[in-house]
Formats: C-alpha cells, sequence, structure tokens
C-alpha cells in the first residue's frame, strides 16, 4: 500500500475510536494524546499529521461524521481540502485534495443552538474564522524582545507583533515554542491575542494589591503581575491545587517576585480578577471538540459557578476597587446576562468605562473580542468598580 492509502486507513481508524465520544466528551484530547504517542508506528511528523487532520474533522463535523460510514473517501477528500497545509500534511493533501476544490459554509459548522447566545458569532467573518484554527501567539515577558526576535529568526520562524498590542507576538510556523531559549529563560508565555486584551482593557495601574481568584497555571496571572510592577503584588488561588503548581513553576521561569500563592485570600484587595470557568465557547478554533460536547445545560451549570464567585469574591474588593470578571465564552448567558443579575443584588458596584476596547464589542455591562477582529479567540470582560 501507499504512504498515502496508509495514512487514509489510520486516519479513518482514529476517528472511528473517538466517534462515540466527540458528542460528550469534553476533555476529547486527552483520549486522542495516548493514540497518537502510545503508537510506535508514528513518528513527531505522523503525530502532527494525525492531529491536523482530527481537529478538521471536529471543525467540519457536520459535513464529514454523516459520510463516515458511507463515503469514507469523500470524508478523506474533505478533510485533505481543509487541513492546513504544512510539512507535515503536505503529501496526504497532495494525494488526496483530489477533484472539485472542496470549501465548506462555515455557519453549517456551529452548533444552530448557538446563535440564541452569541448571534454575532453566525455573522459569515466571525464564522469563517471560527471555523479555522487560531494562530499561535505568545506574550512577551521582557521589555527587550531582540533576543527572541533573533533566536526565532535564526529558527527560520516569521514573528509579527499584533498592530494593537507590540508585546504580543504572532508566529506564522506551527512550532513548538517551549523548546526555545526565549521560553526557559521565560522572555515569552504562550497566551492567545484575545486573553491578552483583557487585563489591557481595564487600565491597570502599578502598585497596586489583587487577588487572582481563579488562577488557574497562571496564564493571567502572570500578566497581572508585570501591569502591577514590582511594587505591586498578585495573590494567586484556586481550587486545583495541580494547576497552581504549574504556577508556581511559571513564576519561577518568569523570575517574577510580585506573585504569591494563596489558601485564603487576604480580606480586601484593590482588585480582584475571576477568570471564570466556562463554556469554552469562545476557543473553539483550537478546541473544536467543544463546539459538539457543549450544551445548552453546560452553559448553565457555567453560570450558577460564575455567580457564586463574583458574590464570593466581592466582598474581598476594597471600596473604591475593582472586579474584573473574564470568561473565554461567547454566550451571553455567561458574560451579560451574568454580570446584569450580579450588579441587580450587588448595588455597591457599576460596570466601569474601559481603558481601551481594542476593537471589541462593548455593552453596558461588558466588552466581548469577537475572533475575526484580530484573528484569536473570543472573550468577554467586565469592570466593576466597588463604591
Ligand atoms: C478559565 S480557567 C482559569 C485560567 C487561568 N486564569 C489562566 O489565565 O490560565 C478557570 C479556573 O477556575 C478554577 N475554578 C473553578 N471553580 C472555582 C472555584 N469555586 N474557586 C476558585 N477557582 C475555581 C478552575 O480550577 C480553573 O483553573
Amino acid at each position: 500500500m501507499s504512504i498515502a492509502g496508509s495514512q487514509r486507513q489510520i486516519l479513518l481508524a482514529l476517528l472511528a475510536r473517538l466517534q462515540p465520544h466527540w458528542h460528550r466528551d469534553r476533555n476529547l484530547p486527552a483520549r486522542l494524546d495516548p493514540l497518537l504517542k502510545g503508537d510506535r508506528r508514528f513518528g513527531s511528523r505522523d503525530r502532527r499529521l494525525y492531529r491536523e487532520l482530527i481537529y478538521t474533522a471536529l471543525r467540519l463535523l457536520p459535513e464529514v461524521e454523516p459520510l463516515l460510514a458511507d463515503n469514507p473517501d469523500e470524508a478523506v477528500r474533505r478533510l485533505a481540502w481543509a487541513a492546513a497545509e504544512t510539512p507535515a500534511t503536505r503529501n496526504f493533501r497532495a494525494a488526496f485534495a483530489t477533484g472539485e476544490t472542496y470549501a465548506a459554509d462555515p455557519v453549517r459548522l456551529l452548533p444552530g443552538w448557538f446563535r440564541a447566545h452569541c448571534p454575532a458569532a453566525f455573522e459569515p467573518l466571525q464564522a469563517a474564522a471560527l471555523a479555522t484554527r487560531a494562530p499561535l501567539w505568545l506574550r512577551l515577558q521582557t521589555d527587550d524582545a531582540s533576543a527572541v526576535i533573533a533566536e526565532f529568526a535564526a529558527l527560520g520562524w516569521t514573528v509579527e507583533s499584533a498592530p494593537l498590542l507590540p508585546s504580543a507576538l504572532r508566529l506564522g510556523a506551527d512550532v513548538d515554542v517551549t523548546k526555545t531559549a526565549a521560553y526557559a529563560r521565560g522572555a515569552i508565555e504562550v497566551q492567545d491575542l484575545g486573553s491578552q486584551f483583557l487585563l489591557q482593557t481595564v487600565g491597570i495601574e502599578p502598585g497596586g494589591m489583587w487577588l487572582d481568584a481563579c488562577a488557574g497555571a497562571g496564564g493571567k496571572t502572570l500578566q497581572l503581575a508585570r501591569l502591577l510592577g514590582p511594587s505591586g503584588r498578585v495573590d494567586a488561588t484556586d481550587v486545583r491545587s495541580a494547576a497552581l503548581d504549574e504556577l508556581v513553576v511559571r513564576v519561577r521561569r518568569a523570575g517574577l517576585a510580585n506573585i504569591r500563592r494563596v489558601d485564603a485570600p487576604a480580606a480586601t484587595y484593590d482588585g480582584v480578577l475571576i477568570d471564570a470557568p466556562c463554556s469554552g465557547s469562545g476557543t473553539w478554533r483550537r478546541a473544536p471538540h467543544l463546539k459538539w460536547s457543549t450544551t445548552p445545560d453546560t452553559i448553565e451549570r457555567a453560570r450558577t459557578v460564575q455567580l457564586a464567585l463574583l458574590h464570593q469574591h466581592a466582598a474581598h474588593v476594597r471600596p473604591g476597587g475593582r472586579l474584573i470578571y473574564t470568561t473565554c465564552s461567547l454566550s451571553h448567558r455567561e458574560n451579560d446576562d451574568v454580570v446584569s443579575e450580579f450588579l441587580v443584588s450587588a448595588p455597591e458596584f457599576t460596570a466601569a468605562p474601559f481603558a481601551r476596547d481594542f476593537g471589541g464589542t462593548p455593552t453596558a455591562t461588558g466588552l466581548t473580542i469577537l475572533p475575526a477582529t484580530h484573528d484569536s479567540d473570543g472573550f468577554f470582560v467586565a469592570s466593576l468598580q466597588r463604591h
């Protein structure tokens, strides 16, 4: 059998293994990883090929799933057309991206129920962005980018700054930055551009004492600590102790001395960040399986946790201080609706204006960053001031 023929067979076998799970397992990548890493036939290029093809299948699911049983040749042809052209996918695409050019209608690649949650996602430009994978964005953790840029140039990687945020770098290739010297010395972190915008919209003053109440592995904790500078401090907490262990490693790598891991927050802070657990509907470009394992019920359950977190941590905001609520969801149920409900029962808070909006869509309660605007994931931020 030709190499392309055996790749086709392996791809269809992998899809068959995942199919029973992709409509319900929100942790599908944890199933895929051992299938790819545990198979001794695969080198790193094979793993990149199958990962790209499987993620493409998840992006195109309504256009591919019905064909898998009856017309697998057409399913493979569509995947070959839609997969990104990389060194890993080149031969497969040359073999199977044949016949009439295939391009899906991006609106058909969104779950229909989501229209009521985010009509803007169904606009052609936004739907088209949501149907493709997002680029790799980095956040500089150094004021001098020259050594980072020089290292990337020596590796042959193209890199450009985001026009609205020069400390955000976009990498042109499918590369592993964690193997670079820049990463090892803490000069860069992987963070989507939309995510980087969130704290930048708020106008954080240097020197404040902040609580990061849902710090997880610390992506925003590190960014917040840099914005506050050496005279400020971030207390980081989370219900997941293992994520905080990872945060500690990243803090050490970044050489930041103004972050503390805490089990119990102090009484009050100048600001509290709640980067809430959510449906992740803003991350469907990177995590397309979430499109099919998220339901309106998932969103309602997330809302309960989000409101509880806002009430729990509002108490830690000093009078005059700020409560920042962020999600990586595009559902207004988790965003504006949660904030509006919170404000009704917490009249000591009001929505504050944003320092910068980065072209986001503002409402009375917050700001939504839509994916197509800056080729990022989708996010929401609300900035609430305590009187
Ligand atoms: C969106 S993630 C945070 C990501 C992180 N801030 C970052 O930028 O990398 C949400 C976090 O909320 C945490 N979480 C869930 N329920 C929580 C609770 N009741 N109290 C504190 N953290 C909670 C989760 O463990 C998860 O780490």
